[in-house]
């Protein structure tokens, strides 16, 4: 299952500087890993703030909760999550 989602970070203005570099480091880890296995497809800045957009191919519901509930910065990131499915038109061979 396709997922379109949507972390926008907000970490609190007194989190020490190391404290939020050592989050984010172990959040790259995490992510790349992801990324690796083909679970996390896509992740794209969204231009001019502190957000990204995100393609997940995981097996259900559950599955996208884990991961995203296991991101170190889970607990700083609003999180916006858009069921995907293939576009009748698309000429691409893995939409699925
Ligand atoms: O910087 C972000 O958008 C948050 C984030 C998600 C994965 C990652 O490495 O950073």
């Amino acid at each position: 299952m396709l997922f379109q989602v949507q972390m926008t970070v907000k970490l609190p203005p007194d989190m020490p500087p190391e404290r939020a570099a050592e989050i984010k480091s172990t959040e790259k880890a995490y992510a790349q890993e992801l990324q690796r296995t083909g679970k996390w497809r896509h992740l794209w800045r969204v231009a001019g703030s502190y957000a990204n957009v995100s393609i997940f191919d995981v097996k259900d519901n559950a599955e996208l909760q884990e991961i995203v509930s296991n991101l170190p910065l889970f607990p700083y990131m609003a999180i916006h999550v858009t069921p995907l499915c293939r576009h009748p038109s698309s000429v691409r061979d893995d939409d699925s």
